[in-house]
């Protein structure tokens, strides 16, 4: 039977993963973690010079080893990479250990946020719009295919978003419980 201890955030890069991640773990008091801001410490580098030695395939093999890692991990909220789900081996462990949450915005908002970023090498391109509608072409079916709750972070207020991932996660829970027992 899934597990539901753990809480993932899922979506595209700039819909707020890491932010609503950091409120949501406060507010259960569980340990945070952001699986890109792992493969940066462990490396020791940021994530646009891991691209530019190990380029995008050497980045994934990371990500995937840390994503293995962390679902194994009890009572953690994690905001994952905008990528995470590519490899079926993460999609499996996210879907297994945890309550999935796939936060989305319009592009617009997420060109607005990103706007100053320098930190996001997929953004790094001459159309950052054409990309980012060419990767949630690519990805809708695979976070949907993750999701246990999908949110519309771009238009709510960040509270108003920790509190529905909240009531959503609780009465997923009861309901966790009410089968097993
Ligand atoms: N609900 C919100 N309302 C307004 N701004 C927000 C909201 N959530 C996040 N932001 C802002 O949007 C930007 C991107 O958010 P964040 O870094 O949390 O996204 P992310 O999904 O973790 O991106 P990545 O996948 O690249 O790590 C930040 O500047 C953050 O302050
Ligand atoms: O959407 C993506 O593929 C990425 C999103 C970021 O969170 C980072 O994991 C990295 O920049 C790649
Ligand atoms: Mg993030």
């Amino acid at each position: 039977m899934k597990k539901l201890e753990n809480i993932y955030l899922i979506g595209l890069m700039g819909v707020g993963k890491t932010t609503i991640g950091k409120q949501l773990a406060k507010a259960l008091q569980r340990p945070f973690y952001d699986s890109d801001k792992v493969i940066e410490d462990s490396m020791g580098v940021d994530i646009p010079t891991i691209f530019s030695y190990e380029g995008e395939e050497g980045f994934r093999l990371r990500e995937q080893a840390v994503i293995q890692q962390l679902t194994a991990l009890p009572g953690i909220v994690m905001a994952t990479g905008g990528g995470s789900v590519i490899k079926a081996e993460n999609r499996e462990a996210l879907k297994a250990s945890g309550f999935v949450v796939y936060l989305h915005c319009s592009i617009d908002k997420i060109l607005y946020r990103t706007r100053h970023d320098t930190q996001r090498p997929l953004l790094r391109t001459d159309n950052p719009r054409q990309r980012l509608q060419s990767l949630l072409v690519a990805r809708e079916p695979l976070y949907m295919a993750c999701a246990d709750f999908k949110i519309d972070s771009g238009s709510l207020p960040g509270k108003t978003v920790v509190k529905t991932i909240l009531q959503q996660y609780r009465a997923a829970l009861e309901q966790h419980e009410s089968i097993a027992s």
